[in-house]
């Protein structure tokens, strides 16, 4: 048997780190989002009880570094199947970017293999399932939007916000999350934006979406990587309603409601970047 499953990339609306843990972890309040950029995660059954992984990218290591064969490890070795998977990626979100494409890659292993290994999982238990291999892969096996705690793995599923297209643009630099998280001070009297994001989303008010993007790791990455700070820069000036990097970044993500200016932002944008996107917000949870 062969299913296909997609596996959506991230954003994050908002991103506030409220303390460090005695686990090395910080604890968060995030808003998160899926846009329409996504990964085709193809799963093959084989003999034996053999992982095996390629990808169309040859920038991500396929042996079981691989967040999509951490994934299948886990629920064959939990579950003890007697059954091996191939899995195929195409890579379309790119690699290290703070869009969690990895993270969404394994989601979307443990969500194909729950049917095609007959296991009846919960999204409940998927989503614990996949807090052992990453902090993202729990919001990414909810999909949609959704307020995430914890380290990231507590997951409240919110409306979606009103639909807008969403320019990403990302340097040719990778960053490592927890360099970003390791090099962040805390500003415990800094407000928490993720409640009011929440409520924006749930009153479905896109301006006030817009005024409260706001992401903590923001200024590190900006500081150690200032081309970040440039496109920024060049997104507002462009004329995107508002602009915010994702996660860790590097990629910077703009919000557009008119669909008369996407090709302004983008074209701004592609003269000085190479991997520029122009994309929708996903409306429902991917299921
Ligand atoms: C920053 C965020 C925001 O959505 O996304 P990305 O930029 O990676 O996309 C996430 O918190 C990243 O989640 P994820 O990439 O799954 O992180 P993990 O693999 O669990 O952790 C990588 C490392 O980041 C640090 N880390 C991660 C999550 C967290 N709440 N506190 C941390 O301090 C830890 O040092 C950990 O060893
Ligand atoms: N299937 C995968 N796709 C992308 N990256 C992966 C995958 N498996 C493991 N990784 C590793 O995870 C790290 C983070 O990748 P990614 O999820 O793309 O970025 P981010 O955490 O910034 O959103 C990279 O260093 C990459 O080598």
């Amino acid at each position: 048997m062969k299913l296909s499953v997609k596996a959506p990339a991230k954003i994050n609306l908002s991103l506030d780190v409220l303390n460090k843990r005695e686990d090395g972890y910080h604890e968060v309040k995030m808003v998160m989002t899926q846009v329409d950029l996504a990964d085709r995660v193809e799963l093959q059954s084989q003999e034996g009880t053999k992982i095996t992984v390629e990808m169309s990218s040859g920038l991500v290591p396929t042996d079981n570094r691989n967040l999509a064969y951490q994934a299948a490890a886990l629920l064959q070795k939990r579950f003890t199947v007697n059954q091996g998977v191939s899995i195929y990626i195409k890579k379309n979100i790119p690699v290290a970017a703070g869009l969690a494409g990895g993270s969404s890659d394994a989601a979307a292993v443990l969500k194909g293999l729950n049917i095609l290994w007959d296991l009846h999982l919960s999204k409940e238990e998927l989503a614990d399932l996949g807090a052992e291999i990453g902090s993202d892969v729990s919001f990414c096996v909810y999909g949609g939007t959704a307020l995430a705690t914890g380290r990231g793995e507590i997951i409240q599923p919110l409306s979606s916000p009103p639909p807008c297209w969403v320019i990403l643009a990302k340097p040719p630099i990778g960053v490592s999350t927890a360099d970003v998280y390791r090099r962040l001070s805390i500003d415990q009297s800094k407000p928490n934006c993720s409640d009011i994001m929440k409520r924006a989303i749930e009153e479905h008010d896109y301006k006030k979406i817009c005024d409260m993007l706001s992401n903590d790791l923001e200024d590190v990455t900006l500081k150690m990587h200032p081309e970040v700070k440039q496109i920024k820069k060049r997104m507002e000036k462009s004329g995107v309603d508002a602009a915010l990097m994702s996660g860790s970044g590097p990629t910077v993500f703009g919000l557009i409601q008119k669909e008369a200016r996407v090709h302004r932002v983008y074209n701004a944008l592609r003269g000085f970047c190479d991997q520029v996107y122009a994309v929708r917000l996903i409306s429902q949870p991917n299921t």
